[in-house]
């Protein structure tokens, strides 16, 4: 999916989807939240801020295909976590010939991630290859980030050496600038936006709070 040329978006982004929802019980990317489905969501907040959207996912099933979203699986099937996913968006920006020098991902699960992530991420860039990562008052949050291309020779040596498949332990070997977001302010009080959907329980107080946010 394109976005137009003058949204002043500088950077492609990813939807993160390829995780097993196991806590959850079933895809959670097709979960149905409020009018549409939660990659849906994710997409439609995530387009306006990006100079292209695809898709990352490992269970492509007819239902997900038929959305006419890109789609992108991992590298293999190793399902090494979101590690795994940012490494198979770095490759496919080169597949889709993305001529920028990051590409900003997004999780599947937190549908209230803000409106300025992306403009608010790109102030911490000041070199190619530096990582930003969001944060917020429930921590640090770095599936949201900026990643540089230039790193995707070492993620990839990285997974492939058999070394830790948690994001803060390849994210220490680099550094990243931290960009901290503000609480949301909704009638029922201040939400995280980095609120996250794992289990039924998380999707009933989501559906909760969406009741509560401006769209
Ligand atoms: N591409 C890819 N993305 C992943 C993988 N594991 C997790 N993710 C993504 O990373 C984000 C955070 O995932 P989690 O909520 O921690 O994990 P999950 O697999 O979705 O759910 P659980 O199985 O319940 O842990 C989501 O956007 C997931 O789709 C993976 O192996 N590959
Ligand atoms: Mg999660």
């Amino acid at each position: 999916m394109q976005n137009s040329a003058d949204s002043g978006a500088a950077f492609p982004g990813v939807v993160l989807a390829g995780g097993r929802s196991s806590r959850m019980g079933r895809n959670k990317a097709l979960l149905q939240f409020g009018p549409e489905s939660l990659v849906l969501r994710a997409t439609r907040r995530l387009t306006p801020q990006v100079t292209s959207v695809a898709i990352n996912a490992n269970d492509r099933t007819a239902e997900l295909e038929a959305l006419g979203l890109a789609m992108f699986g991992d590298l293999d099937d190793s399902r090494s976590g979101p590690l795994g996913g940012i490494l198979a968006s770095l490759r496919y920006a080169s597949l889709a010939a993305w001529p920028a020098s990051h590409v900003v991902t997004v999780a599947i699960d937190s549908p209230f991630f803000p409106a300025d992530l992306v403009a608010r991420l790109s102030t911490a860039i000041d070199r190619p290859d530096r990582i930003a990562v969001a944060a917020s008052s429930g921590g640090l949050h770095p599936v949201f980030g900026l990643w540089p291309r230039s790193l995707a020779d070492d993620l990839e040596r990285w997974l492939s050496g058999g070394q830790s498949l948690r994001l803060r332990d390849w994210l220490a070997r680099h550094g990243a600038n931290e960009v901290h977001f503000p609480d949301h302010d909704t009638r029922l009080g201040r939400l995280d936006p980095f609120f996250n959907i794992n289990t039924r329980a998380d999707l009933a107080a989501a559906q909760h709070w969406l009741g509560a946010i401006d769209p």
